[in-house]
């Protein structure tokens, strides 16, 4: 459904994104993750066709994005890392100008989304906040039910509550069949839906892995702390992979197996369980520390 396809652009300086290629199949939810500056926007610019690429290409089912312009629009819905609104627009205006754009949309899965994303639609969008401007970015990139969903940093701005709803309707798109690539520099987000992530690092892809094989070498820090120093010492004696401990808190670190965990811990009279979730950057060290051991 979208193939990048050895993608390079240089910019004055020598920033920019270097022989990036993947390919993302018909209902997958593809995620596209790495720190800031990596390089994912600038790719997005790209799959968008808003920008030539110097070399490489990238197709939308078949559509070149750069020389096809204007033929795959309808099929694509597109949320921008910032979106640029025009002088005077209500979140209402908005829709109806980007609605007119795609040539109609389907009001009552309009009204739906604006709905669901609770937002009013009549507030001026120099009112609104970050969130409720990224809502309205979320309703016209989703309104017009088009095939493939383009999404560049789609959370950023949106409360928890938001996200889960945001959360909601990708998996509810995506059991319809609609494909998505959505870019992200946090992988609890990517976890949570996409199958597959590349990883872009310095404008170069360095992995494209499956997400569920990513989880499985995620390591998980627990601060276990305990009611009294004897449980203490007989949990550090354990075997568990001590992080480091003080006092009565142990930071135990856990890949994988979280049975043994629970099952060693069950053991003593525990005050509080705290976790911490590795970042991005360790997650993908970690995975390869694993592939150079295999
Ligand atoms: N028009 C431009 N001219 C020069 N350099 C640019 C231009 N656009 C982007 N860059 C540089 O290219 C690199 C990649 O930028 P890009 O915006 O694609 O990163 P990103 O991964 O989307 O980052 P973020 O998570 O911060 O949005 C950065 O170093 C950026 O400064």
């Amino acid at each position: 459904m979208l193939t990048v396809s050895h993608v390079t652009k240089v910019f004055p300086g020598g920033k920019g994104i270097f022989d990036v290629s993947f390919t993302v199949g018909k209902g997958e939810v593809f995620g596209f993750l790495g720190p800031n500056g990596a390089g994912k926007s600038t790719t997005i610019r790209h799959i968008m066709g808003f920008m030539k690429p110097e070399k490489g290409y990238v197709q939308i089912k078949g559509y070149d994005t750069w020389k096809d312009q204007g033929k795959f629009q309808k099929l694509v819905g597109y949320l921008p890392g910032e979106i640029a609104f025009m002088e005077g627009m209500t979140g209402k205006s908005f829709l109806d100008f980007m609605s007119s754009l795609r040539g109609g949309v389907n009001q009552q899965r309009r009204a739906e989304l604006i709905k669901r994303l609770q937002f009013d639609d009549r507030t001026p969008i120099r009112k609104m906040s970050k969130g409720m401007k990224q809502k309205v970015g979320i309703v016209a990139a989703f309104m017009h039910e088009p095939e493939v969903i383009i999404l560049d940093e789609p959370t950023s701005g949106l409360d928890p509550l938001m996200q889960k709803v945001f959360i909601e309707l990708v998996l509810e798109e995506k059991a319809k069949g609609t494909t998505f690539l959505m870019s992200s520099h946090s992988f609890p987000e990517i976890e949570r839906t996409c199958d597959r992530a590349a990883i872009i690092k310095d404008g170069k892809i360095i992995a494209v892995n499956n997400v569920h094989e990513l989880q499985a070498v995620q390591r998980k820090l627990f601060e276990v702390t305990f009611e009294n120093i004897a449980d203490r010492d007989a949990f550090l004696s354990s075997g568990l992979k001590i992080d480091s401990y003080q006092d009565k808190q142990v930071r135990v670190s856990v890949q994988g197996d979280y049975n043994r965990f629970t099952q060693e811990t069950a053991k003593y009279k525990i005050r509080s369980i705290d976790v911490f979730t590795q970042n991005l950057e360790d997650i993908f060290m970690d995975y390869y520390d694993r592939e150079g051991r295999d």
